[in-house]
């Protein structure tokens, strides 16, 4: 059936793209657009030989998400494409044999990464020229299925996928921590990788992040990644965590959000502004202003605390006013940052961490110094034991991790005559000592926390 021995068309028509394994894949027909394209994710540029190819991911069925089919294509051209918010984006452009009905031929397609299509294939006049004439009124003319028909058509295709594939971004893989973290997600059924922070480097590109392992491959497919930065490596750790949030992959506990945890004098701050209450602290860059600090925080005795310390190595009790004085002008001589800060005497060296998650906490625990020892941190050789904390506390800390945006976080609080005061908050708080005091899961609350929030079902 034709005129002039062109067939006719309807406005909507089902295509097989061979070369792509897209076994049926519905078009709108379009004779407004010049070019045909089709709806393409995760994108990615690959070298074969001399050649460029792309990599990239068709969702060809229009309420079914889950079907993803691989695609990979020889890119033969490049196109600048203005969005409808104005922004040019690069798009590849590759060519392929489509079979419309009994006829097949190639055609180019540009691939519509990041757009929401309503069709996931557009066919434009480049393509209908010459071959086909378009009614408008009518639709699957070429061909047409059942919705059981497509089903059996995308039946090697459904993702029999049992889990989630999460990356445990850290240093050493024999930590508790880190071993609890990868045992938990495996006994969910995840698909769980150590990653190692210093042998993962990325490319920087608008349309094609990337990051890449030591030796060469490249890491992707991952859904979401647990950040366990250690300290020395916050800076290059949190540029990761950017990079993987640029790729789309969920961080249970964010760059921006961990940078201003490790920070003690801006998270001290944040928690000033948000009307938290904390010890009187004090921070100032000249020795000449000391002695009025010292003032400032009720004399001694008093703590001071590097800006960025853990395992209460940088906090140090200066138990005279001349020995505050003496201690902080010999930071400030070697150019440290530290926060001079009230000494919660009456806490008698015990302290009180909690463990909150996604807004809850998940568990708490008294940790008490050893005998002359003012620091309660078990890397001190402070010892752990439950407590019950008050609803004030719980909620102190609830705030704590809010303000500072960590779904994961180690709120440490002091209780002093005032009340509940707030230490700090660590992003990568230790499993260990509470697991072991609480008998809780807490690796598995973690694992939880990202299944919620990618909404996974197992
Ligand atoms: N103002 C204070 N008054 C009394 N004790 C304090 C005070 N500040 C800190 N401490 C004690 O010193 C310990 C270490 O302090 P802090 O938590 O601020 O340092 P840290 O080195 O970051 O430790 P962490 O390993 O918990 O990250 C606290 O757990 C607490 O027991
Ligand atoms: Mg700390
Ligand atoms: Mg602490």
């Amino acid at each position: 059936m034709g005129i002039n021995g062109l067939t006719i068309i309807g406005s909507e028509e089902w295509c097989v793209c061979e070369e792509l394994n897209i076994p049926a894949i519905k078009a709108r027909v379009d004779s407004g657009a010049k070019t045909s394209s089709i709806q393409a994710s995760n994108v990615k540029i690959i070298q074969k030989g001399t050649e460029e190819w792309v990599r990239f991911e068709v969702n060809p069925l229009q309420e079914n998400r889950s079907i993803a089919i691989p695609c990979e294509a020889r890119v033969i051209g490049k196109r600048l494409v203005k969005s409808s918010t104005g922004i040019a984006e690069q798009r590849f452009v590759i060519k392929t044999m489509v079979t419309i009905g009994k006829d097949s031929f190639e055609i180019e397609l540009t691939l519509a990464n990041r757009d929401t299509m309503e069709f996931k294939m557009l066919l434009g006049r480049e393509a209908l020229n010459g071959r086909y004439l378009v009614n408008p009124n009518e639709i699957d003319l070429c061909a047409s299925y059942t919705n059981g028909e497509i089903m059996d058509l995308y039946k090697p295709f459904i993702n029999e996928r049992t889990g989630l594939k999460i990356g445990l971004l850290a240093s050493n893989p024999n930590l508790y921590s880190n071993k609890r973290i990868i045992e938990a997600g495996e006994a969910r059924g995840h698909d769980m990788v150590f990653l190692n922070v210093e042998h993962a480097y990325m490319k920087l590109d608008a349309s094609q992040p990337e990051i890449r392992y030591r030796g060469g491959n490249i890491i992707d497919e991952f859904d979401a990644v647990i950040p366990r930065i250690k300290p020395s490596v916050t800076f290059y750790g949190c540029a990761l965590i950017r990079q993987f949030d640029s790729m789309g992959i969920y961080c249970l506990n964010g760059a921006e959000a961990i940078t201003q945890s490790r920070d003690k004098l801006f998270a001290s701050q944040l928690f000033a502004k948000h009307d938290i209450h904390i010890p009187i602290t004090g921070f100032a860059k000249s020795p000449l202003d000391t002695k009025d600090l010292i003032k400032m925080v009720n004399g001694a005795p008093l703590i001071i605390k590097l800006l960025e310390s853990t395992q209460g190595k940088g906090v140090v009790l200066a138990e005279t006013n001349k020995a505050a004085e003496s201690v902080i002008n010999a930071f400030k001589s070697v150019q440290t940052n530290i926060l001079v800060q009230e000494f919660i005497k009456e806490a008698n060296g015990q302290d009180i961490r909690c463990f909150v998650v996604n807004g809850k906490v998940v568990a708490s625990m008294a940790r008490q110094a050893t005998k002359g020892e003012f620091r309660a941190n078990i890397h001190q050789g402070g010892t752990a034991s439950i407590i019950r904390i008050t609803q004030e506390e719980r909620k102190l800390a609830i705030k704590a991790a809010r303000i500072l945006n960590l779904p994961v976080a180690g709120v440490d609080i002091i209780r002093s005559k005032k009340g509940p005061l707030l230490l700090e908050v660590n992003s990568s708080p230790g499993l260990e000592g509470i697991e072991n005091a609480t008998g809780k899961d807490i690796a598995n609350i973690m694992i939880q926390a990202i299944e919620k929030k990618l909404k996974f079902v197992s």
